[in-house]
């Protein structure tokens, strides 16, 4: 999967734009999990049944989130193999390493798939050891009921214990929920915890506050706010 209509790779990103913030998204997950699926969904509403093996395409585009006009970057990565090949894990890693956001995405279908995920979390994880970037974990081809290796009570308790938001999708099938994990993702951060007053001096001097991390209960509750919101225009998320 190269390009689709509707994007442009970032070669051909304007250098000038009016967006106030650049949010950088890596999907990673197992092989033929259906990433690109998933990130041509978002990104054109459409899915295309076909694609090339991917290897590690990047997508630039500009959405409107809560009112606020954002840069975004997806990745979309090769898929890795159990035991497979060092030369996408390379790529992996360095797209974990670039990303200020990850999702982490199986395929209900694929037993395997779901197994990677305590490794790619735990690459996320190390990569930021200071920053917790924020995670999504989408368990794709949930039409597929027949053809099921992952319960779907397997998932959301995976997610629990990584700590990160969950979410069953169908990149074939229907279009929000994506939207939803991806909206999710572009949101602003929490704005930085006040500093107490009574702090000691060196503190108060300390050169950059820190962002609050995202807790597991904002997670969730932005991900029904997420859902629940409609897009406005064609080119909101
Ligand atoms: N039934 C069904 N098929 C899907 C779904 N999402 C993706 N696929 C199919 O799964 C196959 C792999 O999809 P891709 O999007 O190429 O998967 P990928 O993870 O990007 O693959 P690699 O980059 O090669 O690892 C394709 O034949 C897709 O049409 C889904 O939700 N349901």
């Amino acid at each position: 999967m190269r390009l689709i209509q509707n994007m442009s790779t970032i070669a051909e990103y304007p250098k000038e734009n009016n967006s106030n913030r650049v949010v950088k998204i890596a999907v990673v997950g197992g092989s033929g999990v259906g990433k690109t699926a998933l990130v041509v969904r978002f990104l054109t509403r459409r899915f295309i049944g076909d694609y090339e093996r991917n290897a590690a395409t990047l997508y630039a585009r500009e959405v409107q989130v809560d009112g606020e006009q954002v840069a975004i970057q997806v990745q979309d990565t090769p898929g890795l193999h159990v035991g497979g090949g060092l030369g996408s894990q390379d790529q992996v890693t360095r797209s974990i390493q670039w990303a200020d956001a990850v999702v982490l995405v199986y395929s209900v279908t694929d037993r395997r798939s779901f197994d990677l995920i305590g490794r790619l979390h735990q690459q996320v994880r190390e990569a930021h050891p200071n920053a917790r970037v924020p995670v999504v974990l989408l368990a794709n081809k949930a039409e597929l009921a027949h053809l099921r290796q992952v319960d779907w009570q397997q998932g959301p308790r995976l997610a629990q214990g990584l700590g990160v938001a969950f979410q069953e999708v169908s990149a074939s099938e229907s279009c929000s929920e994506i939207h939803a994990a991806f909206r999710l993702l572009c949101q602003a951060p929490p704005p930085p915890a006040a500093t107490p007053t009574n702090a000691p001096e060196k503190r108060r001097t300390s050169l950059m506050p820190r962002p609050k991390s995202p807790n597991m209960q904002d997670l969730k509750r932005r991900f029904r706010q997420a859902l629940s919101a409609r897009p406005r225009t064609a080119t909101a998320v």
